[in-house]
């Protein structure tokens, strides 16, 4: 009995994907479930409900839904595929199993110094430092925890540029940051700071030398993402950060979407600051962390003041639940580093070779410089967010979780020289740890048959089909 209550319940609330990881044992999270009393009641979205008035027919007449397509229902619930690990990963079981001894026995403070509860939460939250650290060749006395990434992005942009302010007035930023680090860029405009914003070429990268003359007497920070959120290219790192020693200027590095995803080395790559989130790593949400270098040391104002936590950097009761899941998320990226890698390139592969075989699609940003967890593909003479539409059995976004809200074509996609209406028809594409080759071969196949259903009620499609070029049709103003 209690044996079933838990395999449901975890069948209820891990991804269908994680229960095909044979290899990992659920421990405290099926003996927790399994040990209480509580109805749960879990209410999955039921795709074939939700889907049956939406779904396009197949070209040749079927209507197409999970029922009919190739997606085994029984294998895989009525949700949704997840391939939106750029918004978040879901969360390790393994993850889970440390997360929650802290909310059962190890509930001291871990700056209590006067007990044994405080002293046994701090040992863990210890331990997670360290293998935060490890992951980035970094000392763990130089790992900062905070909420996420966005408030690291915010005290690393406002927070060294206003410890420097009397003698430095100026940054250096990409045209293609994450949001939080472009609005904490214009707060600092308007504090009086100057900020310059570089362009990208058309494959998404900065130009060094572009970065080099950028670089003014009163420069006190560069900073450029590592992954790119919306297109996945790798930014040169190793070379910017070559220039910024050079010419005494601090190094920040939004590690956000490539901590635990691409080789960082902190010292090879003479980063001086990187912001780094757990829920991109199949840790907790809420939970992130800033490195900051001690030597040479770098100084920044705080944006949290109070007790004086974190060496006085960010005050304020760390959260050990959080932290120490953190934690573990970051020791099994190390753990599992070749393993995921072959894996998501792999699957990488087949969704790009299978994507782009569809007449009229491009993969935005470099081919090469790119991690492969991350495909942003435009389906020309499609919208993107009808596309989206006609997808929902596959959860996906056209660019940044924060911004889908709004139907404002990409910024970042523009950034690279793309028009409206490329960017408009693109999708981005998330593979993680527990996506399944089963999953891949669907979505190219529902993608295929909903692209060509989507194109034939485009009059635009009709007119290429015929041969017309449309950039040589004037059309009328409205
Ligand atoms: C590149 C990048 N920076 C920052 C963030 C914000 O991270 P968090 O959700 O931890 O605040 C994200 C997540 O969306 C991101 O992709
Ligand atoms: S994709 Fe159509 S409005 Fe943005």
């Amino acid at each position: 009995m209690i044996k079933k209550l838990s395999l449901d319940v975890c069948q209820k609330y891990f991804p269908s994907q994680i229960i095909g990881r044979k290899d990992i044992k659920i421990l405290a999270a099926t003996r927790f479930f399994s040990s209480t009393s509580v109805d749960f009641k879990p209410s999955p979205t039921n795709i074939n409900n939700a889907t049956v008035n939406t779904t396009p027919t197949a070209p040749d007449g079927s209507p197409i839904s999970l029922k009919n397509a190739e997606r085994d229902d029984n294998l895989y619930g009525t949700r949704p595929i997840y391939l939106d690990m750029q918004a978040t990963t879901p969360v390790d079981p393994r993850v889970l199993d440390k997360m929650l001894q802290f909310y059962t026995g190890l509930y001291g403070n871990p700056h209590s110094s006067t007990h044994a509860y405080g002293w046994e939460t701090e040992k863990e939250v210890e331990k997670a430092r360290e293998n935060i650290a490890k992951v980035i060749g970094a000392d763990p006395k130089e790992i900062i925890f905070t909420s996420g990434a966005t408030e690291t992005n915010n005290m690393c942009i406002k927070g060294v540029p206003r410890f420097y302010k009397k003698t430095k007035k100026h940054i250096i930023t990409a045209q293609t940051e994450h949001k939080c680090v472009l609005d904490s860029a214009r707060h600092l405009q308007d504090e009086g700071f100057d900020v310059t914003y570089l362009p990208v070429n058309s494959n998404g990268l900065i130009e060094l030398d572009q970065l080099e003359k950028a670089i003014r007497k009163d420069t006190c920070l560069v900073s450029i993402m590592a992954v790119n959120n919306e297109i996945g290219v790798i930014q040169p790192l190793e070379e910017i950060g070559k220039i910024c020693r050079k010419h005494k200027v601090f190094f920040h590095t939004d590690g956000a979407q490539a901590y635990g995803k691409i080789p960082l080395d902190v010292n090879k790559y003479n980063i001086d600051l990187m912001s780094i989130s757990s829920h991109k790593i199949y840790g907790p949400k809420g939970v992130g962390a800033c490195f900051v270098r001690r030597r040479p040391r770098v100084r920044l104002e705080p944006i949290i003041n109070g007790g004086g936590q974190e060496r006085g950097l960010r005050s304020g009761t760390l959260a050990p639940a959080a932290v120490c899941g953190f934690g573990e998320a970051a020791r099994l990226t190390m753990a599992e580093s070749e393993r995921d890698k072959k894996h998501i390139e792999k699957l990488s592969n087949k969704l790009i070779n299978g994507l782009l075989s569809i007449e009229h699609t491009q993969l935005n940003g470099s081919p090469i410089h790119r991690y492969p967890g991350c495909v942003n593909i435009s389906f020309a003479y499609i919208e993107g967010e009808s596309l989206l539409m006609a997808l929902k059995d596959i959860a996906l976004s056209s660019g940044s979780a924060c911004t889908s809200a709004s139907l404002e074509p990409s910024y970042v996609l523009h950034a690279l020289g793309a028009d409206d209406a490329l960017a408009h028809s693109s999708i981005r594409f998330g593979i993680g740890r527990f996506t399944t080759e089963e999953e891949i071969d669907y979505v190219i196949s529902a993608i295929n048959h909903r692209v060509t259903f989507l194109r034939e009620l485009s009059p635009l499609w009709e007119m290429v089909k015929e041969g017309i070029d449309l950039n040589s049709i004037e059309w009328s103003g409205h």
